[in-house]
């Protein structure tokens, strides 16, 4: 006992003078990246090339030294040692000594791999792997997984300290903010992070796998990687709702990465925010890829021939057009295969044209009707037809041109026949148009599900939409516009963040250089400083260097349209688990959706290894996923866990009382004012004085309301209870988590069973069932009890 104790202390000594020294390294590069900031802008002055090249560089001296502030926690957190007694130290950055030796691996640099991929019985010539736990700066832990005690020195033996740094990162309490595992990445999860930036890549797997941190992880590792591209082209993350995205915000940027575009399918088309949600029914219509079709008719429909010719009343004069001309014209705007907005370009001046010698013709039959009204009949029969519409030359049409399309009455006309449109007003007046769906939608699609008021708000299935009109359209310049004014108002957030960056690093010097608004990359005039992420974020047409998806089994066939026309090199990662799908538009086989653009050139990774759930919820996961998708296999946890899960018969005003319980059981702090009779007041009670540990109430769409009355503050992440709908709660973990009213869940939709597979596989502890009526059979192994 008193060796091992020794041991440990002679083995946290020695690791605790490496990693001092390190920091110390730390310190020597943070204080390079200032003193290079500090003279980019010493230099001041010069002519604008020079000020935009200076501010490039400022930029990127900037954002090393924020890389450089990100890996301050856990800067070092393992070792390897091979048989020929040489150590590697591993760290969320690479560092090198005085002498450019390097003396902390990027946990990214292949180097580093033999951390992740070792083995007992693949050790890949290691015959150790040290895991450190540090506290600031501090070493106050170490674990030792041994894989050829031999090959170790008797030194090394003796300083041997065991304890499983996965199952330890796994009991912490949930904080409300997924970290980083970069010092626990499994073997299998490597895999997937470090697999090739060509070609697309599926992660299949369970909940709990890791595929949401791996997939992050992934993004970290390709930047690191393949900087040079991805940095011109960006990384994109699409998640499944704003909640996720503000649940895993902290994992890249500590990770050192702040330059990815993360965003939702609802919030892929800029300017637009979607905030309603489509009925089940809907959403499948929306979905189905025959709405390119769709869209892509109406868009058809816009481009109109008049029944007869086409006459302009004008000052008098009536200027016609045959139908056969505009019927030319129309199929001659249409052959040049431009977007719509584009080839109106051509149709107008086309139009006009004719318009001009329409206008020549009917001054010359009026001003003949006119010498025949006045004149001498016999004069007026001899005189000389006049031929004014033959006396135009390219120059008078022109100018006719440019004279007619300053009257109103022609550009109703041509606007009547080609007008100019933007995607919202495109899919909205769609939508809202029983007649125009009717003769656009093939046979077979249920265009009634679709109709709509034209007020109606966005949901997330319009998005789709919108991006194919927008295809179909051509540059639409109101959504930039948009986009471009949202973008000027971050300008303010991103300088307070600039300015935050200098003052914690000690730049902001007075006299030398006070303006974060240059670090900040943003000038109202001038674009060309932002960063790819922010130009690419603000730009529908940006083509991504990489992109990652999410939940990737919730997007819809149209969804998927949407997310490859960002990522034309079809350079991808989709993370999802089939047996999850909870959108009635979204995957039931990987192929059914890539196949169409990748025609079988893409792989699965698959996940197997549950670390959030503990075994005993997974065996009531594994119910439900038996009774609703028999065809997919849940995952096997990796630990078991401290309690038993239950059912309790208990009605909605009860569950205060009931959170009250689990929050207490979790360790969270809970005020000694707050009783169960005081239901609402809970979550401010509780708020900022609680411990780690949360808890998740995850209930029907329908049933939200109700319960989220009951506590506060509603949807704050960071709050020790979250309720929150099965469609909010995907991707998320708690603590604890209580389902209430199953029944109502399976009966949501169509996809209820696997909303309730997902339910019950949030809890990394604790697993309770609330219910009022009949426990649903499917969870007739969960012990019951009844407070009613
Ligand atoms: N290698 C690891 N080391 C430590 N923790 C891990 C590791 N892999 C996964 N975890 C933890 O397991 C939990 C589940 O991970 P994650 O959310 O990525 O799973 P998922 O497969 O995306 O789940 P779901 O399908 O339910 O969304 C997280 O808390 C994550 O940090």
């Amino acid at each position: 006992m008193g060796n091992r104790q020794d041991g440990l202390v002679e083995a946290l000594d020695v690791e605790q003078r490496t990693v001092s020294w390190l920091y110390g390294r730390l310190d020597v590069a943070r204080g390079r990246a200032q003193a290079a900031l500090r003279q980019v802008y010493a230099r001041g002055g010069g002519t604008r090339q020079a000020m935009v090249e200076r501010e490039a560089l400022a930029g990127e001296q900037a954002r090393r030294l924020a890389q450089l502030n990100a890996v301050e926690r856990g800067l070092c957190f393992g070792r390897i040692d091979d048989g020929a007694g040489r150590s590697t130290y591993i760290g969320r950055i690479g560092l090198r000594d005085e002498g450019h030796e390097s003396v902390l691996i990027d946990w990214r640099a292949p180097a580093a791999r033999p951390f992740y991929v070792a083995t007992a019985t693949d050790p890949g010539g290691l015959v150790r792997r040290r895991h450190l736990h540090l506290k600031d700066r501090l070493v106050v832990g170490i674990d030792d997984e041994v894989f050829d005690l031999e090959g170790m020195s008797e030194g090394d033996r003796r300083t041997l300290v065991g304890e499983a740094a996965l199952l330890a990162a796994l009991r912490r309490g949930r904080t409300g903010r997924m970290g980083d595992v970069v010092a626990t990445i499994q073997t299998e999860q490597d895999r997937v992070i470090r697999a090739s930036l060509q070609g697309a890549l599926v992660v299949q797997g369970g909940p709990g796998t890791g595929k949401t941190v791996a997939a992050l992880h992934r993004a970290a590792y390709l930047l690191y990687t393949h900087r040079d591209t991805l940095e011109r082209r960006g990384v994109l993350v699409v998640g499944p709702n704003p909640m996720f995205l503000r649940y895993i915000s902290q994992v890249l940027p500590a990770l050192g990465e702040t330059q990815v575009v993360m965003t939702t399918v609802g919030e892929m088309f800029p300017g637009v925010r979607a905030s309603a949600a489509d009925t089940p029914a809907v959403a499948v219509v929306k979905g189905d890829v025959r709405m390119a079709e769709v869209v892509a008719r109406a868009l058809e429909l816009r481009q109109r021939v008049p029944e007869g010719d086409l006459v302009v009343e004008l000052d008098g004069l009536r200027l016609r057009v045959p139908h056969a001309v505009c019927e030319r014209l129309r199929e001659r705007a249409r052959a040049v295969r431009l977007p719509h907005n584009m080839a109106r370009k051509l149709y107008v001046t086309e139009m006009l044209k004719e318009l001009a010698k329409a206008e020549a013709r009917a001054l010359e039959e009026s001003l003949h009707l006119e010498e025949l009204a006045n004149g001498d009949p016999e004069l007026a029969e001899l005189a000389e037809p006049m031929n004014l519409e033959g006396d135009l030359d390219e120059l008078d049409l022109e100018l006719a041109s440019s004279r007619l399309w300053g009257e109103p009455e022609v550009r109703r006309a041509v606007d009547d026949l080609w007008p100019e449109l933007t995607p919202r007003r495109l899919v909205s007046e769609l939508l809202a148009s029983p007649e125009t769906l009717w003769s656009v939608a093939p046979p077979g699609l249920d265009w009634r599900e679709l109709v709509r008021p034209a007020e109606a708000e966005w949901t997330a299935g319009d998005v789709p939409l919108l991006d194919e009109a927008a295809e179909l359209l051509g540059e639409d310049d109101s959504a930039r516009r948009a986009a471009a004014r949202e973008a000027e108002s971050e300008q303010a957030g991103d300088v307070l963040y600039a300015s935050e960056v200098l003052e914690s690093t000690g730049v902001l010097e007075e006299g030398v250089f006070a303006r974060a608004d240059v670090l900040a990359g943003r000038h109202a005039d001038d674009g060309a400083e932002l960063t790819t992420a922010d130009r690419a974020a603000a730009d529908r047409t940006w083509a991504y260097g990489h992109v990652i998806v999410d939940e990737a089994q919730e997007l819809s066939p149209m969804a998927w349209r949407m997310i490859m026309r960002r990522v034309p090199a079809r350079s991808l990662t989709a993370v999802g688990d089939l047996a999850q799908t909870g959108s009635a538009a979204g995957a039931r086989s990987w192929g059914e959706v890539l196949d169409p653009y990748l025609e079988g050139r893409w792989r699965v990774e698959r996940l197997l290894v549950n670390y959030r759930t503990p075994v005993e919820i997974m065996r009531v996961a594994a119910d439900v996923l038996r009774a609703f998708a028999p065809e997919q296999e849940p995952p096997e946890s990796v630990r078991s866990g401290e309690s038993e899960p239950r059912a309790v018969r208990v009605p909605v005003a009860g569950l205060p009382a009931l959170v009250r319980e689990e929050l207490a059981e979790i360790g969270s702090e809970v005020g000694p004012e707050v009783g169960p009779e005081v239901g609402p007041e809970i979550g401010p009670e509780i708020g900022s004085e609680a411990g780690a540990g949360r808890v998740g109430v995850v209930t029907p769409d329908a049933r939200h309301a109700e319960v989220a009355r009951l506590f506060h503050p509603e949807g704050d992440l960071d709050a020790p209870v979250v309720v929150l709908t099965v469609g909010q709660v995907k991707g998320l973990e708690f603590d604890a988590v209580v389902v209430v009213d199953p029944a109502g869940i399976l009966a949501q939709s169509p996809m209820g069973g696997q909303d309730l597979y997902v339910a019950v596989t949030r809890a990394t502890r604790r697993l309770t069932v609330a219910y009022e009526g009949e426990l649903p059979e499917v969870l007739s192994r969960l012990p019951q009890k009844s407070t009613m």
